[in-house]
């Protein structure tokens, strides 16, 4: 097997990765472990171990340090490997890897690759998915150690405080033509968002095409009858919801709105989105 570098992200799921450390040197024996010290640290790392010759580097933490060693790899021949250590991983669920530690590192050993597109919202590449709106609202007013102290709950306990107030309008442009509006949008690489839940269930991580969600309303109402229709997977029906495919899609509002990208805030409308099919290499099962 190629030279394989491992990004481990001590501080994932909500800083309880770390006690894994100890374990994730057992399974992986001589191969190199770097390890995190900061936010942005695995792309700096990742760089690095490019230039010193690695040609597969191994994202051990949840989809924001995936996020980071793909930005990190920026469009070269390298190879990602995940080891599922955050909180939900939904891009290593999308793919398939097992989230027992020593099963996924088996995985990487087989050494099994795919392609698969690599989303782009400006310059910021993305694996599995982003949002425009309220979930970026929710990620910016969840302060960490209640993340930390909560758990996924928290995340809800921020939603509860802005279902209230008024969203601005986005004008949300497909492949340049059509122009629709909504107050809430999610965009998908895969199926999978937040979990095990189909919001995209037309979408395939190489069929060269992003998958989008375009809510309506954003009242407490909507968004209770938006998730219920998500869990009953009947939601891109709903005449208020506007389920697309595009491969590039630009977004304006009258003023700016928050975006998250594979979890992570991520900069604010306006944006523009695009794809680059194939992009990326990843060890699966
Ligand atoms: N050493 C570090 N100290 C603090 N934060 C770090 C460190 N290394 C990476 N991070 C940040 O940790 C964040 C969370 O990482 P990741 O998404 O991989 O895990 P997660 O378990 O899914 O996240 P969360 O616990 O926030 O749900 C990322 O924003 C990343 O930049």
């Amino acid at each position: 097997m190629n030279r394989v570098c491992i990004i481990f992200n001590p501080a994932a799921r909500g800083e309880k990765s770390r006690r894994l450390l100890d374990r994730l040197r057992r399974t992986v024996g001589d191969s190199v472990i770097r390890v995190t010290k900061f936010p942005g640290d695995a792309e700096a790392q990742t760089e690095r171990a490019l230039e010193q010759g690695y040609r597969v580097v191994v994202a051990a933490g949840g989809d924001g340090t995936v996020n980071e060693v793909v930005n990190g790899l920026n469009g070269t021949a390298a190879t990602l490997g995940i080891l599922p250590l955050g909180t939900i991983n939904v891009f290593g669920m999308e793919l398939g890897i097992p989230v027992q530690l020593e099963s996924a590192w088996e995985v990487i050993l087989r050494g099994k690759t795919r392609r698969v597109d690599l989303p782009r919202v400006g310059e910021q590449r993305f694996v599995q998915l982003a949002g425009v709106g309220l979930d970026a609202e929710i990620l910016a007013r969840t302060h960490w150690w209640t993340r930390k102290t909560f758990g996924p709950i928290s995340y809800l306990l921020s939603a509860v405080g802005l279902l209230g107030r008024s969203a601005p309008l986005l004008d949300v442009t497909l492949d340049g033509k059509e122009t629709h509006q909504g107050r809430f949008l999610l965009v998908g690489n895969g199926r999978f968002y937040g979990g095990r839940f189909a919001v995209f269930p037309d979408a395939r991580l190489d069929d060269g095409l992003l998958d989008g969600c375009l809510f309506s309303e954003l009242n407490a109402v909507a968004v209770a009858r938006y998730v219920q229709g998500v869990l009953s997977r009947r939601h891109t029906r709903f005449s208020d919801v506007l389920y697309f495919q595009a491969k590039t899609l630009s977004v304006q509002s009258t003023r700016p709105v928050p975006l998250e990208v594979d979890g992570e805030l991520y900069g604010h409308t306006p944006c523009t989105f695009s794809l680059a099919p194939a992009e990326l290499e990843v060890i699966v099962p």
